[in-house]
């Protein structure tokens, strides 16, 4: 049986390919930009016919969900990522077999599968797919199963040696690299509560879009009127699903090019493109939307105002002056409207040019 098993191309090309494949991760927007040349290392260097990668979306202790959403194959023919079977996939793990796979991989572990050897579930996806052999490598992240690196022959069955599973292993901790540093970033950049962006991410974004358009652009600081009231009222996680129950509501109404962000407590600013009455209309919107729609916790329709502090990107006049000092000014005009918008009985727009 074993001499028609397809031969494993030396090892000794397979780790300086993954190290060399390692820089495609490294891409400045983040690995999945890098992954379609990686799998493609992989893949040239393995000589398999099938590199491939899903993502769990979801997962309890009898069943697992799968989006498939990278692959390398070698011909058109090899390829599978454009059958919607995969997507979603949800499978129901109910039986023995299924269940030594799945606690296989919620566990990290290497699995090599031959057609001959494989029953059920597996024997079917096998039949389907046209595999003799399949090498799944769990990809794990901070101690959870988040995928599966996965390798298929085709044409012949293959028999994976101790060298090459290391590599690939190496490989998959690659993987498990990019999506760390691409939660990292998301962290550094987001507030955790609302998932909006936080202060700092909308200081970067409004500096990119101001060089892009340095005299344009509207500031809006907007601040929830009475929230201490909300959390001493039905208390502090009441208090939590408002700022997301709000944060949503806004985030639906930002126009194309406007950026939200929470900056902090139960205040947000919003970057809008626009300048003049259209972007005061906006603010209107929104400032309407909050009335209008009271946020609904555990059946108690809990009312909202808040309060707008509008201003925008002008030189006045002073055009010596630099990016940076326009838009520290933006920002102190803007805080002084919201501050006259709170004394003057809150539920308010005030503009400063
Ligand atoms: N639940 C919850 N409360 C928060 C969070 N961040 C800040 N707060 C609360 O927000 C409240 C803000 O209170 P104040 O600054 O007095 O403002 P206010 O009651 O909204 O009154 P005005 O702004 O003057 O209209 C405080 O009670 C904070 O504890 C949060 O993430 N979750």
């Amino acid at each position: 049986m074993t001499d028609c098993y397809k031969p494993n191309p030396p090892d000794t090309e397979l780790f300086p390919a993954v190290s060399r494949a390692a820089k495609s991760l490294m891409h400045h927007r983040g690995w999945r930009y890098g992954i379609a040349d990686f799998l493609e290392a992989l893949g040239t260097t393995t000589g398999t016919n099938r590199v491939w990668m899903f993502e769990v979306i979801d997962q309890g202790p009898d069943y697992y969900v799968t989006n498939f959403v990278f692959e390398w194959a070698d011909r058109p023919e090899s390829s599978n990522i454009n059958d919607n079977r995969y997507i979603g996939k949800r499978v129901d793990v109910d039986n023995p077999d299924l269940r030594a796979l799945y606690q296989a991989r919620l566990n990290g572990q290497v699995q090599i599968h031959q057609r001959t050897e494989v029953g059920g579930f597996l024997k079917h996806e096998f039949e389907v797919q046209g595999i003799h052999s399949m090498l799944t490598i769990p990809i794990m992240v901070e101690g959870q199963w988040w995928g599966i690196l996965g390798f298929d022959d085709c044409d012949a069955p293959r028999d994976y040696p101790g060298s090459y599973v290391a590599a690939l292993e190496i490989a998959a901790v690659l993987i498990t690299n990019g999506i760390l540093r691409e939660r990292l970033e998301w962290e550094v950049r987001h507030d955790h509560l609302t998932g909006l962006l936080n202060r700092r991410a909308l200081i970067w974004e409004i500096e990119e879009a101001l060089e892009r358009n340095p005299q344009s652009g509207t500031l809006v600081i907007i601040d929830l009127d009475w929230f201490k009231n909300v959390n001493d009222r039905y208390g502090h996680q009441a208090g939590d699903e408002v700022l997301k129950a709000f944060s949503n509501r806004m985030r639906d109404r930002v126009p194309d090019g406007g950026i939200l962000a929470r900056f902090g407590g139960e205040e947000f600013a919003l970057w809008l493109p626009t300048n003049g009455p259209k972007a005061r209309l906006i603010v209107e919107d929104l400032r309407n939307a909050i009335l209008a729609h009271p946020v609904v916790w555990r059946e108690q329709s809990i009312a909202l105002t808040a309060s707008f502090g509008i201003s925008e990107m002008r030189d006045h006049g002073n055009e010596s002056i630099d990016t940076q000092t326009l838009f520290e000014n933006v920002f102190k005009r803007a805080d002084d409207a919201l501050f006259q918008a709170k004394r003057e009985g809150r539920n308010r727009i005030i503009y400063k040019e």
